[in-house]
């Protein structure tokens, strides 16, 4: 069986577009349904998905994830999901998304980290669960319409941040370092110095640490899991203005897991490292040991307190 995808090059995506006499654009809705069918919700079994169109001609899918024998506000919703998809590709800008179901207020406020929040363009292709159809159907069957009059008179990264810190997507570097350097242990590594995977996992962690959207309470941090095919994932911890909206690292490492590694159960998860600041006002480590301890029982997870080193850009 061909591995679930969830980013459609450029050249492949223009040559769908040709192939059904479509621009591109036309081609996303038609997407919403594959999405769809890769979601992962045990609990509601209420699938979401979404498909992103970026400025580099990429398309993207976003589904949402539940975890069965946790609080319900450790789910991923599709469009969270989404967005870091793209992060996670370097995807500099978000300008069209097509979703099965209308945004709930938690993704609206999500996607207000953006830069031009605003202006993305939203089509939400299940009709029928929708009021505004009522008051408005042809507006809203004719295409996209933007964030703006799906959430009006926004509270967001402006009310909060000056401008020049920068946003979700764009380029971070919150400058942490281990306070000791990585030591590789040379009697575990292969013959020819391949480094350890543990190491591999450190750094990983670290650099999603360093890639983190955190300026709300300067505490970034990342994960990194391994699975037992010794393929390592990691993710970036994201904040949102309103709080709340925010994703944890844990989540952000199982969108890479889902979106990069096919269809892998999470019991494959064997070992993760978190890196976050050391002495630092919020903690992901007791709750992301609570997740993985949830959904991968032999995983075991370890922190690393970083100091900061002098924020280079994201963390001012
Ligand atoms: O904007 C939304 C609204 C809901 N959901 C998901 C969350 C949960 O998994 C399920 C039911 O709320 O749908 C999303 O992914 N996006
Ligand atoms: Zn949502």
């Amino acid at each position: 069986m061909d591995r679930p995808r969830f980013v459609i090059e450029a050249p492949e995506a223009k040559a769908m577009a040709k192939q059904s006499r479509q621009t591109v654009l036309q081609l996303l809705p038609s997407l919403v349904e594959p999405a769809k069918s890769l979601a992962r919700p045990p609990i509601s079994r209420f699938n979401v998905g979404a498909v992103g169109y970026g400025s580099s001609g990429r398309i993207f899918f976003g589904v949402n994830v539940e975890f069965p024998g946790l609080p319900l506000h450790h789910s991923i919703h599709a469009e969270q999901f989404l967005v870091t998809n793209l992060s996670l590709h370097s995807e500099p800008r978000l300008d069209f998304l097509a979703v099965s179901s209308a945004p709930c207020g938690h993704c609206r406020q999500f996607l207000q980290e953006l830069r031009a929040a605003p202006a993305i363009n939203i089509l939400i292709t299940d009709h029928h669960q929708n009021d505004a159809v009522q008051v408005s159907g042809s507006e809203i069957r004719s295409g996209f319409e933007p964030l703006l009059s799906l959430l009006p008179r926004r509270f967001g990264p402006d009310d909060l941040l000056s401008r020049d810190v920068p946003l979700l997507l764009e380029p971070h570097d919150n400058g942490l370092k281990f306070p000791f350097p990585i030591e590789i242990d040379t009697r575990r590594n292969g013959e020819n110095g391949v480094v350890e995977e543990d190491e591999l996992l450190k750094r990983a962690a670290l650099e999603a640490a360093n890639r983190s959207h955190a300026p709300y309470s300067k505490c970034p941090s990342g994960v990194a899991i391994l699975d037992s095919d010794g393929r390592v994932y990691s993710g970036s911890y994201t904040e949102s203005a309103a709080y709340n909206p925010s994703l944890g690292p844990v989540q952000a490492a199982l969108v890479a897991y889902i979106a990069t590694g096919g269809c892998g159960g999470y019991e494959k998860i064997a070992a993760a490292v978190l890196v976050e600041k050391e002495g630092a006002v919020i903690k992901q480590e007791e709750t992301a040991r609570l997740l993985l301890r949830t959904i991968s029982p032999r995983c075991e997870l370890r922190a690393f307190h970083c100091v900061d080193a002098g924020c280079k850009k994201g963390c001012s």
